[in-house]
C-alpha cells in the first residue's frame, strides 16, 4: 500500500519532472529508468549503472570498458587540492573535507561550459574516492597515498587507498552492490538541493557542493553513520532490544529506520543486509550483525517502522574495516550519479525553482526612531 503523503516538508506535492527514477510506486519499489534496482544490483557494475544514469543507456561490453578507462584516468588530484587536503585536520568530519575538496576542484578546474557537464561528471565520480582517502591517510596515518591506482572499479580504488593493498572479490562486490542502491532516489532533500542549485543555471560544482552539505545531516545520508555509532554499543541481540525499547520508551528517533515515501519496506534494504550477512561470516562475528536484526524486528514489532537503505549499510561497511566517519562519504561517491543527472536534466527544462511561503510575521508597521527603541 502506497503512504500517504502530506503536511509539512512538501511532502506529497510534485515539484518537478523526472525520467530518471521512480520511488515507491508500488509502496516499495524503486527503478533507475525503468530497470528495478534489485535486479541492477544483482546483475550490473556500479560504472554501468553510472552509465545507464548519466549517458541513458546501460552500456555495452566496450562501451563499458571504454567508461572504465576514462574513469581510471581521472583518478589524480591536482597539486593546489593535495595542499588543500593535507590542511584541513584530522577531526574534520570527512563529508566536511568532502564539500571543500568538491569546491576546490570547482576553482581548479571549473564547468566553463554546460557542454561539458558530462566531463566534469566524471571527473568527481573518479576522484572522490581520491580525495576522501587522500585526506584521511595524510591526517590519520602521515601518508601521501598514491592515489592513481589500476584499479577496475570505483569501489575497489577506494578500498584499495584505504587499507593500503587491494581488496578481496567479496569486498569489491559489495561496494558495486552497495553503490548501485545508492546512486538515485527521486527527489530526496539533497537531489532537490542539487536541482533548485542547477535551477538558477549555477556550475555543476555548486550543485553538488550544496547536494553534499544535504546528503550530510543525519535525517539523510548521515544516518548510516549515526546507526553505526548506536548498534557498536550494543554487546549483544538482548543488550540491543534492551536499549532499543529504552529509546522507543523515551521517543527518541533511530536512525536508519523510517523513511519520507516508502510505507512499508525500502527496496535497498534487504539486499544490503543479505550482504551484510555474508561479510558477519567472512569476519566471525557474533554481535552486531545479530544486534542489528533485532533492532530490525523491534522496530517493526513496536512501532510497524523498517530499516532504511542506512541500517544494514552501517554493519556491512563496519565488516569491511571501513572506519565509520567514512560511511556517508561513500553515499557521494555514489549519489553524485543521481544529483549531477538530475542537474542535467534541470538544465534541459528549465524554470527556476522558487516556492512561495505563508506568512506568519508581523502587521505592516513603521519603523521606530533607534532612539526611541
Ligand atoms: C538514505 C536516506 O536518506 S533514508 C533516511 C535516513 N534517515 C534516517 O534514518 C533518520 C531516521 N528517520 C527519520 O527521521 C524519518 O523516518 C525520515 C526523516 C526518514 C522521514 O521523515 P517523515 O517523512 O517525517 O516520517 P513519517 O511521516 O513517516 O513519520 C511518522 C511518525 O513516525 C515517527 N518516526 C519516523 N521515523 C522514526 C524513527 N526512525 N524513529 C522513531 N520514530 C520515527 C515520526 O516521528 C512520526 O511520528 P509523529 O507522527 O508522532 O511525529
Ligand atoms: O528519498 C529520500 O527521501 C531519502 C533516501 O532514501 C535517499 O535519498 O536515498
Amino acid at each position: 500500500m502506497a503512504k500517504v503523503l502530506s503536511g509539512a516538508g512538501l511532502r506529497g506535492q510534485v515539484a518537478g519532472k523526472t525520467a530518471l527514477s521512480t520511488v515507491g510506486v508500488s509502496g516499495s519499489g524503486l527503478t533507475y529508468r525503468g530497470y528495478d534496482v534489485k535486479d541492477l544490483a544483482q546483475n550490473c557494475d556500479f560504472e554501468e549503472v553510472a552509465h545507464l544514469i548519466l549517458k541513458g543507456h546501460l552500456p555495452t561490453q566496450a562501451e563499458l570498458d571504454s567508461y572504465k578507462n576514462t574513469l581510471r584516468s581521472m583518478r589524480g588530484l591536482p597539486v593546489a587540492l593535495k595542499e588543500v587536503l593535507e590542511r584541513i585536520p584530522a577531526d574534520a568530519h570527512p563529508m566536511d573535507v568532502l564539500r571543500t575538496g568538491c569546491s576546490m576542484l570547482g576553482n581548479l578546474e571549473g564547468e566553463s561550459s554546460f557542454d561539458i557537464q558530462g566531463q566534469v561528471t566524471d571527473r568527481m565520480l573518479a576522484c572522490f574516492p581520491s580525495i576522501i582517502c587522500y585526506w584521511y591517510r595524510f591526517s590519520h596515518d602521515g601518508v601521501r597515498v598514491e592515489v592513481e591506482t589500476d584499479d577496475d572499479s570505483i569501489g575497489g580504488h577506494f578500498l584499495h587507498m584505504l587499507h593500503g593493498k587491494k581488496p578481496n572479490e567479496l569486498h569489491e562486490r559489495v561496494m558495486h552492490v552497495s553503490l548501485i542502491l545508492y546512486a538515485e532516489h527521486e527527489f530526496n532533500a539533497s537531489t532537490f538541493t542539487a536541482r533548485v542549485c542547477a535551477s538558477t543555471l549555477s556550475d555543476m560544482h555548486s550543485c553538488v557542493t550544496g547536494a553534499i552539505g544535504s546528503l550530510r545531516g543525519p535525517l539523510h545520508g548521515g544516518a548510516n553513520e549515526a546507526a553505526m555509532e548506536m548498534i557498536e554499543g550494543f554487546t549483544s541481540a538482548d543488550h540491543a532490544e534492551e536499549e532499543m525499547m529504552g529509546k522507543l520508551a523515551r521517543k527518541e528517533k533511530i536512525m536508519g529506520f523510517g523513511h519520507a515515501i516508502y510505507s512499508e519496506s525500502d527496496p535497498r534494504n534487504e539486499i544490503i543486509k543479505q550482504w551484510s550477512e555474508k561479510l558477519a561470516n567472512e569476519v566471525g562475528d557474533t554481535v552486531l550483525y545479530a544486534a542489528s536484526e533485532r533492532c530490525e524486528a523491534v522496530m517493526w514489532r513496536e512501532k510497524k517502522l523498517f530499516c532504511n537503505a542506512d541500517f544494514f549499510h552501517a554493519s556491512a561497511y563496519n565488516f569491511m574495516g571501513i572506519p565509520t566517519k567514512l560511511f556517508t562519504p561513500i553515499f557521494v561517491m555514489s549519489r553524485l550519479t543521481g544529483w549531477a543527472a538530475h542537474v542535467m536534466e534541470q538544465r534541459a527544462d528549465n524554470r527556476i525553482i522558487r516556492p512561495s511561503a505563508d506568512y506568519t510575521g508581523e502587521d505592516l508597521r513603521p519603523v521606530t526612531p533607534i532612539a526611541e527603541r
